[in-house]
């Protein structure tokens, strides 16, 4: 068995738990093996392995250079790659894509799935590759090559003479020649659905492709039909370039199966210099899933949520009575407070894989946060008496109680990307320094047509906040741009180097839309943080941490009061957020120094605007129709930058609003406004951005210097240009699909070269149609 944690984990799951509970579904679209996703006629596990081989096929063995590299994904019009299949290949793969399952993996993992799921064998699957990040240049092997070309082209990959016969034989043994790509080979109209397969059973990996070509009986139109007079038989030129000597020992299956298994993972496992491959992955017998630590109010106990996942494939599940789940405190000891440190998991639900069953056991631990908890093992208990202990190969499952993620005051508002994270940290760590790093996926803006996003990452520091107990709350923020937020994968750590310590690769489209406070927290006390025992059992009263009312306002200079005028705005109250939406969208800010005075200095071109969250600051000239007027006392959190006021608290905004007294004339400059024309374009509205892509992808540039006029002359060739988030500016000649016309509140970013343009808002695009276009 693996020991866990791995650096393969998540394309262990990727590629083993495929189906059922918490199945990944890395086989959906090629199972069963005849599936044609993207149409009749092609068959999507036949596109996954000439995917692969056409990635690995500009390798060079004498410069180490390229192999399973996904540097496909830049070659897609290079000429050398006929057809949709690689674009939809990537494109399925790319929902997969984070810093632990690199393209070029999953590409090697589309070989295993898609041979597998047509009855092929299993081939070793190895991992580690590196994404490319350019193209690898040309040298994929065209039909009309010749023999000798053929031998020089594999010959440069690793591949001998006998290999490229035998790798070429397993790879034609699904899918064909379509006449779409190959009209010269598969006249239009002769096919089914416009494909000649390379043998009679185009989906399902045996090896009828040779026997067929051997037996004379082959329809394979790279050995018979038009292709031979035109000299494009390229498999009748490679099978026959040694005499017919290698295909002819894999006429027998057994030999074929074993050839293919062997040869195909050579194939994947081709792989620039430096790239070093793991072990063949196999499945965890016993492998934690999704183990969290949250801290519950009053702040005394952690939970501990995930799964024990039991690999059923040998231990029937019928045979397990439950699973008990027991773990050492935080010295490695016994002692867990008033609990056994043990806990019995029942069965929730099964998954399955191409060749696997898994059991999935549901923990919901309380742990003592006096005692905390440092590693587990599992004993798997068997209905007929007996059980079997896991200890992770010895070294006990570990388990991290410095630092954790806490979910529930943790946001994710997919729609902006706008992502609020809080971390716990032990008070006697809390003088390390403590990051979050936020690794997502940004789209390509289709240069080429490449579906796959870069994969970017920002590494925020976390600011200090409240303590609770021997905890301490840090929290961060991020605006994650692209559209693809729910994909990001968020890292809190504490810490330098080797000893610090993780809570990592928590996916960010788990987190709700809203930060929920966390009540009983308070100000750290200036004594310092050494304290690592539980706060007193005494629970503050709710009202305790309601502030004063304004009439029995203490004149303490560090007791908030409501501060009802400020500027020229006047206080509206207290007010939600929106439900899933922010309540003000024209512009957002958060730092640590925050007071209400420099909130309303950032929103003076707005009407409305408000403090939340002690460090956060919002502005708009409407608020939200989800947002509603709480009691004054939620707003309850003081100021970053001046604990004397009140700045909102979690998803609670501290609401102003203009006043008569608003100085109109030294303002009016800075208000920005919607053009109605640029140049030759006219304003269309607030549009949002397609689903999964970019409502204008032809073309785009970004940067600090934005307008409205430079994008529409960048755009010039083009119907439509659309400005985004202040500084990016896109240009098409349509709208994909999916993109909708949104409220024009929503566009309210100014642009980052003009503050009195507006340039949409994240994932709103400003939107210029070119006059006369329209229909
Ligand atoms: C001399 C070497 C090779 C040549 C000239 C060649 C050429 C071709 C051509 C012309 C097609 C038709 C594409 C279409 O119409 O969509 C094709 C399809 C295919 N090739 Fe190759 N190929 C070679 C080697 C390989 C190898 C080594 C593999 C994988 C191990 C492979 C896997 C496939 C697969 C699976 C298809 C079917 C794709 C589909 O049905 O969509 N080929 N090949």
């Amino acid at each position: 068995d693996p020991t866990w944690p791995a650096a393969t984990d998540e394309m262990e799951e990727i590629i083993f738990q495929l189906q059922g509970f918490r199945g990944r579904l890395f086989n959906d679209i090629i199972s069963p093996c005849g599936n044609e996703a993207a149409g009749l006629g092609r068959v999507t596990a036949a596109e996954w392995l000439r995917a692969a081989f056409h990635d690995m096929a500009t390798a060079n063995k004498y410069f180490q250079t390229g192999g399973i590299d996904a540097s496909l994904q830049f070659e897609l019009g290079n000429g050398e790659h006929t057809g949709p299949g690689h674009a939809s290949t990537l494109q399925f793969y790319a929902n997969y894509l984070s810093p632990r399952s690199s393209m070029a993996d999953l590409i090697a993992a589309g070989v295993y799935a898609a041979v597998r799921s047509c009855g092929g064998p299993v081939i070793p699957l190895r991992l580690g590759r590196v994404d490319a990040t350019t193209g690898g240049g040309v040298g994929v092997p065209q039909p009309q090559n010749s023999v000798v070309t053929f031998r020089q082209q594999f010959d440069r990959m690793g591949f001998t003479p006998t290999e490229m016969i035998q790798v070429t034989a397993c790879g034609h043994t699904l899918g064909g020649v379509h006449s779409a790509e190959f009209p010269d080979i598969v006249p239009v109209g002769s096919g089914v659905n416009g494909q000649i397969g390379f043998d009679t059973t185009v989906s399902a990996f045996d090896n009828n492709v040779v026997t067929e070509y051997v037996d004379g009986t082959a329809a394979n139109p790279l050995v018979t039909g038009p292709s031979v007079q035109i000299s494009r038989h390229s498999d009748f030129k490679v099978f026959n370039s040694d005499g017919n000597e290698t295909v002819n020992t894999m006429t027998s299956p057994e030999v074929y199966r074993s050839i293919c298994q062997a040869v195909l993972q050579k194939m994947i496992d081709v792989v620039p210099s430096g790239v070093v491959l793991t072990d063949p992955i196999v499945p965890y017998t016993i492998k934690p899933v999704d183990m969290q630590l949250t801290l519950v109010t009053p702040g005394t106990s952690l939970l501990l949520t995930g799964f024990v996942r039991v690999r059923t494939t040998h231990i029937p599940v019928d045979a397990i009575e439950n699973v008990a789940f027991e773990w050492k405190n935080r010295s490695g000891g016994n002692a867990c407070g008033s609990s056994s440190c043990s806990h019995i998991a029942n069965l929730q639900g099964v998954a399955r894989g191409f060749d696997d069953t898994f059991g999935f056991f549901p923990l919901s631990v309380s742990v003592p946060v006096a005692t905390g908890i440092s590693s587990f093992i599992v004993k798997v208990n068997l209905k007929d008496g007996s059980s079997q202990i896991f200890d992770n190969n010895g070294n006990s499952y570990p388990l991290v109680d410095g630092i954790l993620l806490q979910k529930p005051q943790s946001c994710l508002l997919q729609g902006t990307g706008a992502l609020t994270v809080t971390a716990l940290v032990r008070n006697d760590l809390s003088d390390f320094p403590v990051r979050m790093e936020v690794s997502y996926p940004m789209p390509r803006n289709a240069i080429n047509g490449n579906p796959v996003p870069a994969l970017n990452q920002e590494k925020v520091a976390m600011s200090k906040g409240d303590c609770i107990g021997a905890y301490t709350f840090y929290s961060a923020q991020l605006t994650i741009p692209g559209g693809l937020s729910h994909n990001a994968r968020i890292t809190v750590s504490v810490g330098e180097g080797l000893s610090a310590l993780v809570d990592d690769f928590n996916q960010a489209g788990a987190l709700g839309g809203t930060c929920s406070p966390f009540s009983g927290s308070a100000a750290c006390s200036t004594a310092g943080s050494s304290s690592a025992s539980p706060p007193s059992t005494t629970r503050s009263t709710p009202t305790a941490s309601l502030p004063p009312p304004p009439s029995t306002v203490l004149a303490s200079p560090t007791v908030p009061t409501l501060k009802p005028i400020v500027g020229g705005y006047r206080l509206l109250g207290c007010w939600t957020e929106g439900t899933g939406v922010r309540a003000l969208r024209g512009a957002s800010f958060a730092y640590d120094d925050m007071t209400l005075e420099s909130c309303m200095e950032n929103c003076t071109a707005f009407d409305l605007w408000g403090a939340e969250y002690g460090r956060e600051c919002y502005c708009g000239n409407s608020m939200d129709g989800t947002s509603v007027q709480t009691t004054q006392s939620d707003c309850n959190m003081p100021c970053s930058g001046d604990a004397t006021e009140f700045c909102g608290s979690g998803n609670r905004l501290e609401l102003y609003s203009t006043t008569a007294t608003r100085p109109v004339s030294s303002t009016a400059s800075a208000v920005p406004f919607h053009k109605p024309t640029v140049g030759a374009f006219d304003f269309v509205g607030c549009q949002t951005e397609a689903s999964g892509a970019r409502a204008l992808g032809q073309a785009s540039f970004a940067d600090g210097a934005m307008t409205l006029e430079r994008c529409a002359s960048f755009c010039d060739a083009f119907v439509y240009f659309g400005v985004e988030y202040g500084r990016e500016c896109y240009c098409g000649d349509v709208l994909q699909t999916g993109s909708v016309q949104a409220v024009l509140e929503d566009c309210g970013m100014r642009c980052a070269g003009d503050v009195s343009q507006f340039c949409g808002a994240g994932n709103r695009l400003e939107l210029y149609q070119r006059r006369g276009a329209g229909v």
